[in-house]
């Protein structure tokens, strides 16, 4: 995240950071993600595209500095990795995947689950909304070892077409982001959520999913719109 803050333990209880293995002793943080219940996490189809073998994830939860990871700290194995069967990396349509861990969280792990809208526009989306991550802090920059946060206001999907003149901007992604750039999410912040507290609840309302550069003026993020998702999410999961 560009231009965000740094956040405390407990306050995104449902982020989760996805620890690609490089080599069998070392292993990096790729993309974010969210956990939606006990045994289920949606993020990014673009993290996992390239990378779809379960065992190359590690999946930590319920912390917010990076650097006090160790080898010796618990993680989640994936199970099953479900990418969106219409995933196109050409024009990053459809950019949702879902990662089913090898055993349940508890509630011991510091981690809660974020709700999901309920399907296509029934919420009305506030006009702020937050994006978290341990992606880059510039867009050239390098990923964060604390958990960032950044409020942004929602953008309608038309005003987010003029911004893309070149992109296809559909009812299926949300752009969040200031006129003037300067804050957003980045590289590295992928597949994390961009969440609304809508009557006290909190909801996954978008995926961060892509954007021209990071933080530039008249180029706000791009997010999967998770409301266009819900029956496939719950196809899969009733499913696998
Ligand atoms: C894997 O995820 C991405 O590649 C990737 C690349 C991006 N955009 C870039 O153009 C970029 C940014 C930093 C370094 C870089 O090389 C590029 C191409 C992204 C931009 C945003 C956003 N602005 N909300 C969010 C996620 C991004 C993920």
């Amino acid at each position: 995240v560009v231009g965000g803050d740094e956040s405390s333990l407990g306050e995104w209880p449902w982020q989760v950071s996805m620890h690609l293995k490089l080599t069998t002793r070392s292993e990096q943080h790729a993309c974010g993600g969210s956990i939606i219940n006990k045994q289920w996490m949606v993020t990014a189809a673009h993290c996992v595209f390239h990378f779809n073998k379960p065992s190359l994830w590690n999946i930590y939860g319920g912390f917010v500095n990076l650097s006090e990871l160790n080898l010796t700290t618990p993680f989640f194995e994936v199970e099953q990795i479900i990418i969106h069967s219409l995933y196109d990396a050409t024009d990053i349509s459809n950019d949702i995947a879902l990662l089913k861990l090898k055993r349940p969280v508890l509630s011991t792990d510091n981690i809660l689950p974020i709700c999901l809208p309920p399907k296509e526009n029934q919420l009305v989306i506030p006009d702020y909304c937050w994006v978290t991550g341990w992606g880059y802090t510039e867009e050239t920059g390098n990923s964060s070892n604390f958990l960032q946060k950044a409020k942004l206001p929602i953008l309608s999907t038309e005003q987010c077409q003029t911004k893309y003149l070149s992109k296809k901007i559909d009812n299926d992604v949300v752009c969040a982001g200031y006129e003037h750039g300067t804050i957003d999410a980045c590289k590295g912040d992928s597949g994390g959520p961009l969440t609304c507290q809508i009557d006290k609840t909190w909801y996954l309302i978008g995926i961060t999913s892509w954007g021209e550069g990071c933080a530039r003026a008249g180029k706000p993020g791009v997010y999967t719109r998770v409301s266009s998702y819900i029956d496939w999410i719950h196809e899969q999961i009733n499913n696998h």
